[in-house]
C-alpha cells in the first residue's frame, strides 16, 4: 500500500449507489423476495462486479443494476447509505463526496423520489455520527433516463438542496448529450449548488466545453478526451476547472485500453488541477489506496506527483477555504 503523507485522504468521484456491497445486494434481494438469475453467491459476484473490462460505458453501467433492483425500500436505502460511510471509513478516506442518483435507486420498485433522497441524507448522518470521517452530497441527474425525468429527479433534489454541495450529470453521454440538460443546469445554478459534469468520458473535447460553458461545470469527471484539446487543457488551467480522474474504471469502461498511457499524466504536465479518485468501487472491485498504487506502480508517477494530486483533491473539493484547512489540519 502506498504510504500516505500527511494530506488527507480524499474521494470526490464515488458513487453511493455504484458502491453496494456484494454482500448487501444478495442479502436484500433475499429478504425482498427478488429471485436472482444464479444459485449462490460466488455466481453472483460477477453479475455485480466487472471482471476484467467491458466494450464500453453502457455495459459497464449494466453491472449497477442489480445493486439499485434490490431497493425495495426508503429502509434499503438507508441502509446501503450508511455502510457507504463505513466502506469509506474502512478504507482510510478522511474526506468524500458521495454521489447518487436518487431516480435510479428509486425505479425498480417506484419508490418515492424525494423520500429516497432524504433517506440518502439520514443513512449518510447515520454513518458520519458513528464514524470519523467527513462526508459531503452530490445529486446526480441520470442522463439516460431523458431530459422530463431528469427535471423530476431534479426537483427531488433541490427540495433537500441545504443538504447537497453539487448537482452531476452522469449515465449515457454519448446518446444523452449536455445541450439538453442546459435549463436543468441554469436552475441547479440558480439554487446555488456546485456543478461538475461526467464530460470527456464516453464523448469527445467539445462534450467538455460545453459543460464548463454552458452549464457551468467546475469541476469534470473523467474528461479522458481532454488531453487531445491543448486549448481546451489551457483554458481549463486558466480558470481552474478540476478533474476527476478514475483510472480503474475508464479502463473497465473501455474508454482506456492501456492504463501505462493514462492521460493523467498529461493533465498534470499541463498543470490541471487534476485528482484521484474510484468511481463505482464495489462494482469495480477496487479502493483509494488501489487507485494511488495504480498510479504509482503502473501509470509511473512520482511520489510528487501523487502528492500534487492529493493537494489537488483538496483545492478541487466543495469544501470553503476554512473548511479545507480545517481538513488539512485534522490529519497532520
Ligand atoms: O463511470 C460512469 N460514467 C457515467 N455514468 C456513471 C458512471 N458510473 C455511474 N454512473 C451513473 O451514475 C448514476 C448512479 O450514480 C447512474 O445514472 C449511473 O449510470
Ligand atoms: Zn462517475
Amino acid at each position: 500500500m502506498t504510504t500516505f503523507n500527511k494530506l488527507p485522504l480524499i474521494d470526490l468521484h464515488r458513487h453511493l449507489d455504484g458502491n453496494i456491497r456484494p454482500l448487501s445486494i444478495w442479502q436484500l434481494a433475499h429478504e425482498n423476495g427478488i429471485t436472482l438469475p444464479v444459485e449462490n453467491f460466488e455466481q453472483f459476484i460477477p453479475l455485480v462486479q466487472v471482471q476484467n473490462s467491458e466494450a464500453n460505458l453502457i455495459d459497464f453501467l449494466k453491472k449497477l443494476d442489480w445493486g439499485v433492483n434490490v431497493l425495495s425500500s426508503l429502509d434499503n436505502c438507508q441502509r446501503v447509505a450508511f455502510e457507504n460511510v463505513e466502506d469509506a471509513y474502512n478504507a482510510g478516506i478522511n474526506y468524500a463526496e458521495l454521489r447518487f442518483s436518487p431516480l435510479y435507486m428509486a425505479k425498480a420498485h417506484q419508490l418515492p423520489i424525494n423520500d429516497v433522497v432524504a433517506a440518502v441524507i439520514d443513512g449518510v448522518k447515520q454513518g458520519t455520527n458513528k464514524f470519523n470521517i467527513k462526508i459531503n452530497l452530490i445529486g446526480i441527474l441520470s442522463r439516460t433516463f431523458g431530459v422530463d425525468n431528469c427535471q423530476i429527479e431534479l426537483n427531488a433534489l433541490l427540495e433537500h438542496k441545504q443538504h447537497l454541495v453539487a448537482i452531476d450529470l452522469a449515465g449515457d453521454e454519448y446518446n444523452f448529450p449536455g445541450e439538453l440538460f442546459t435549463e436543468h443546469f441554469k436552475q441547479v445554478n440558480k439554487a446555488g449548488l456546485q456543478v461538475t459534469v461526467h464530460a470527456g468520458e464516453a464523448a469527445g473535447s467539445s462534450s467538455v466545453w460545453q459543460a464548463i460553458t454552458e452549464l457551468n461545470a467546475k469541476r469534470i469527471g473523467h474528461g479522458v478526451a481532454c488531453a487531445h484539446d491543448q486549448k481546451l487543457m489551457d483554458y481549463m488551467a486558466k480558470h481552474e476547472i478540476a478533474i476527476e480522474s478514475c483510472l480503474t474504471s475508464n479502463f473497465q469502461t473501455g474508454t482506456i485500453t492501456n492504463l501505462a498511457q493514462h492521460p493523467i499524466q498529461t493533465f498534470l504536465a499541463n498543470e490541471l488541477i487534476v485528482c484521484l479518485n474510484t468511481d463505482d468501487p464495489a462494482v469495480e472491485n477496487t479502493e483509494l489506496n488501489t487507485e494511488f498504487n495504480i498510479a504509482k506502480e503502473i501509470v509511473r508517477l512520482t511520489d510528487n506527483q501523487i502528492h500534487q494530486l492529493q493537494l489537488n483533491a483538496l483545492t478541487a473539493s466543495f469544501l470553503s477555504p476554512s473548511e479545507k484547512q480545517a481538513l488539512k489540519n485534522s490529519v497532520s
